[in-house]
């Protein structure tokens, strides 16, 4: 059985040799902000979660006349679509769908190869592909090469496709497997190994006063109440110049990646230096990757009892308001080294990591539609208008993604996204997890608006 053969095609300046430089495992193509860098094709061994393949950039498809060189790297591109399993088509999410994404979209579907289209650039957003489902693909997947955002959903995406014809999937797959993975992350010192060590009730993990003891990630296998865990521990993740600075600069990759293909992160907080700037970057960082995230106050012994209160009620309404985009956060305080609460962050984990697996019928959803469009109706638009929605459904778990249909999605607001995202959060119980609206435009004549 061959490797598996993906291939990276879309238009120049997409982000493509991006992409295939995130996947390769060890050859990289040269990224650059000038279109047309790529020019002939490249192979690579490539690597998502456990999944092994082949990849291959493209130079970027351009509508070309013969003989020129825009032609020849079109050739190029034609070989590969040939010769890939799958087609990954890259748009770039800034610029919204221009002709040409529409041109190769149609030109793919000839080929009547398997396809998934990615919107890339999407870091930071979650409302990416109001407007992509018009290129026709079933799969469309928001990422960001550059960020590393989105590689779960990618996974996701491409072993969905190559199923059943014998990939190169290991048996163990971490990601399918019955057990629920937990990243323990944070900045270094907070207490990340003591906090494993405690559950286990085994000195397993070094421990100390000096930060950066962890170096590379530590997966034990824990079975608590008949849940099967997987705990990760990180190299703790120390701010690297600014906060403006690229994730990607953190101290440790490895522990970013854990983190990509967490089910549920832990941020463990030291509370003796309480929610750093560093610690929102990292649980930012956690709900783009549409991870779940349980947010641990560690080292609760030092604060003296009578400060404990004031500490919870400051502490708590410094994450709605620097996070609000999932409300409802768990925070549990414990003492890793005391051993207490540890069991209740193992129960509050089991709970997010339900919440984010959760699916609710259709029906259900449009009961609530009607009532929360009833309560705080769309505005008005000029002449008179009215945006309407008209029907949504959830289109995936892990995190929770909605697909909502509207006459005129663009003009959805999104502080008004907002509200309904915080409305459909309360009435359905979803606390913490991202949420992720995507809307499409549908035409219905029975509809005036
Ligand atoms: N903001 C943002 N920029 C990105 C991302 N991925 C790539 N870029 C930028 O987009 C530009 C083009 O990236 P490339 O990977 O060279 O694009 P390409 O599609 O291979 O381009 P050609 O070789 O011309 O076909 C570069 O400046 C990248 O840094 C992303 O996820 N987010
Ligand atoms: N008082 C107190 N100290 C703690 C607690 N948890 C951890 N510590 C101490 O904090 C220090 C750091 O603990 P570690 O478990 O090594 O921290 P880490 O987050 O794994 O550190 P890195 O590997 O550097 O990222 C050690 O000296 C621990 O004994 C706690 O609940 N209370």
């Amino acid at each position: 059985m061959h490797k598996k053969i993906v291939a990276i095609i879309g238009r120049p300046n997409v982000g493509k040799s991006t992409l295939f430089n995130r996947l390769a495992i060890r050859k990289k193509a040269i990224v650059h902000d000038r279109p047309g860098v790529t020019r002939d094709r490249k192979y690579a061994d490539a690597q998502i979660g456990p999944f092994n393949f082949t990849v291959i950039d493209t130079p970027g498809l351009e509508e070309a006349e013969d003989e020129k060189l825009e032609y020849r790297m079109m050739q190029q591109t034609m070989e590969a679509i040939l010769e890939a399993d799958l087609l990954c088509l890259v748009v770039d999410g800034k610029d919204g769908v221009l002709p040409e994404d529409q041109f190769f979209a149609n030109f793919i579907r000839k080929y009547n190869k398997k396809s998934v289209l990615l919107v890339n650039k999407c870091e930071g957003r979650f409302d990416f592909a109001k407007e992509y489902y018009k290129l026709g693909f079933d799969n469309i997947v928001p990422i960001s090469a550059e960020h590393g955002v989105g590689m779960a959903d990618l996974y996701d995406a491409i072993t969905a496709k190559l199923e059943n014809e014998g990939g190169e999937k290991e048996l163990s797959d971490p990601i399918k497997a019955n057990y629920i993975q937990i990243v323990v992350s944070g900045r270094p010192n907070a207490g990340k190994s003591t906090f494993i060590n405690s559950i286990i009730n085994d000195e397993r993990l070094l421990t100390g006063p000096e930060a950066g003891i962890t170096r590379e990630s530590i997966e034990i296998d824990w079975l608590y109440n008949d849940n099967k865990f997987k705990l990760i521990d990180t190299a703790g993740l120390r701010k690297k110049g600014t906060v403006t600075k690229s994730l990607e600069k953190l101290s440790s990759s490895d522990a970013i990646n854990s983190i990509k293909f967490a089910n549920t992160v832990i941020l463990m907080v030291d509370a003796l230096t309480p929610l750093e700037q560093q610690d929102l970057n990292i649980a930012n960082y956690v709900i783009d990757q549409g991870r779940s995230l349980l947010i641990v106050v560690n080292k609760w012994d030092l604060i003296e009892k009578r400060e404990q209160d004031k500490f919870k009620e400051e502490f708590s309404y410094k994450i709605e308001t620097n996070l609000p985009q999932v409300k409802g956060l768990p925070i549990i305080f414990i003492s890793a080294l005391k051993k207490q609460n540890i069991n209740m962050v193992l129960d509050e984990a089991i709970k997010t990591y339900n919440v984010w697996n959760k699916k609710i019928a259709t029906s259900k959803l449009n009961d609530w539609l009607s009532f929360a469009l009833e309560q705080h109706p769309l505005p008005l638009q000029k002449g008179g208008r009215r945006v309407r929605i008209k029907y949504m459904t959830q289109t995936k778990i892990r995190p929770p993604t909605f697909k909502l249909f509207s006459n005129n999605p663009e003009k959805i607001t999104d502080s008004y996204t907002r509200y309904l995202i915080n409305n459909l959060r309360a009435a359905f119980n979803l606390p913490g997890v991202p949420i992720r609206f995507i809307y499409t435009k549908t035409e219905n004549p029975y509809v005036k608006s």
